[in-house]
């Protein structure tokens, strides 16, 4: 027996409804479980809650739903003196923090892999006394996420909305903020400023190199008003180093700690989820916590990007 307990927080509002996924997570696991525990939620903030409540009694953590749900069950545990071990089993829509941990999309798979044992000390960021796995960010992608009906982000999937309302913007608003990063000041207007623990983001993989999450640095891109394709190109796996000189279009920083503060408070988007305003202080708790790795080779497989295609259609 691998685990002697185990909870398994299960939110069934997240992604599409996939008939099976809950068994198949438990069928793969039973077996290396002593004693397992189900949680569902009801609602927003169930997640959480249950896991400060009673995550550090368990050796294992299994979240069984989306980065939303994945934001609050590591709120719940990341101040624990003992907290346990996290697999996360991507159950949402666009999973992108289990993306960066290599995770096979499929519930059933990815809990196989934490039976194989990869777990690693992982870096995550905090942002206004709150813990992220995967990004912050502050301007369009707030006005992208805030704008996303949840009928039409089931039918199509949240990347293809990003898409589709980013190419019908014909301006964003610049907004002018100030930034201290560990090694200089930037004051400056940007429509978005975004900064990355994680790899992916709205299912693209985002393109600075290394896994991110081992590294005690986050990776900031500001970008300028003039640039929204060029920045959308780079978002969406494009070459950095081309743009740098590209007249400030982007700014590319990377830094373990900063400060943005707005002309007006501004929403700040964490993990998808906006609750908090600027000022925003941003920093990187490095091995902060220990999850669960799929192998070096699963993530952009035939097999994960045909399942996929099975359960998106496009937009165009
Ligand atoms: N029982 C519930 N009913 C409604 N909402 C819930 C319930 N349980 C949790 N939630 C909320 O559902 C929201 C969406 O979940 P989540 O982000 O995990 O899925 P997703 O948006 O489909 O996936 P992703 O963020 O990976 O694209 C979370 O903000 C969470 O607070």
């Amino acid at each position: 027996m691998r685990w002697g307990k185990a909870m398994l927080v299960y939110n069934r509002k997240a992604g599409k409804e996939k008939a099976g996924q809950l068994g198949d997570a438990v069928a793969a696991l039973a077996g290396e479980v002593g004693e397992l525990t189900l949680v569902q939620t009801a609602e927003p903030g169930d997640g959480e809650k249950i896991c400060r409540e009673r995550g550090s009694d368990y050796d294992l953590l299994l979240v069984l739903g989306g980065d939303g749900t994945v934001h609050e069950c590591i709120n719940g545990v990341a101040e624990a003196a003992r907290p346990p071990e996290i697999a996360i089993l991507p159950g949402g829509t666009c999973n992108d923090f289990a993306r960066t941990l290599r995770l096979p999309m499929q519930v059933g798979r990815a809990a196989e892999e934490v039976l194989a044992g990869r777990v690693h000390d992982t870096d995550v960021g905090r942002v206004n006394g709150r813990v992220f796995t995967n990004f912050v960010g502050i301007g369009l992608i707030t006005d992208t996420s805030e704008n996303i009906d949840s009928d039409q982000k089931e039918r199509i999937g949240k990347l293809s909305y990003f898409l589709s309302t980013l190419r019908t913007l014909r301006q964003a608003e610049p907004f002018k903020f100030r930034l201290k990063h560990d090694e200089g000041t930037v004051d400056s207007e940007a429509v978005m400023i975004l900064v990355a623990n994680g790899r992916s983001l709205g299912t693209a993989k985002l393109p600075f190199a290394g896994s991110g999450v081992h590294d005690g640095i986050l990776d900031v891109l500001i970008v300028r008003e003039a640039g929204l394709s060029l920045a959308w190109q780079v978002i969406n796996g494009g070459d950095l180093t081309d743009y740098r000189e590209s007249g400030g279009v982007i700014e590319y920083i990377q830094t373990s700690s900063l400060l943005v503060d707005t002309d007006e408070p501004k929403g700040i988007d964490s993990d998808g989820e906006i609750y908090l305003q600027t000022p925003a202080e941003i920093s990187v708790q490095p091995s902060k916590l220990r999850f669960y790795y799929g192998p070096e080779t699963t993530q952009g497989s035939l097999v994960d990007s045909l399942a996929e295609l099975d359960t998106r259609s496009s937009i165009d």
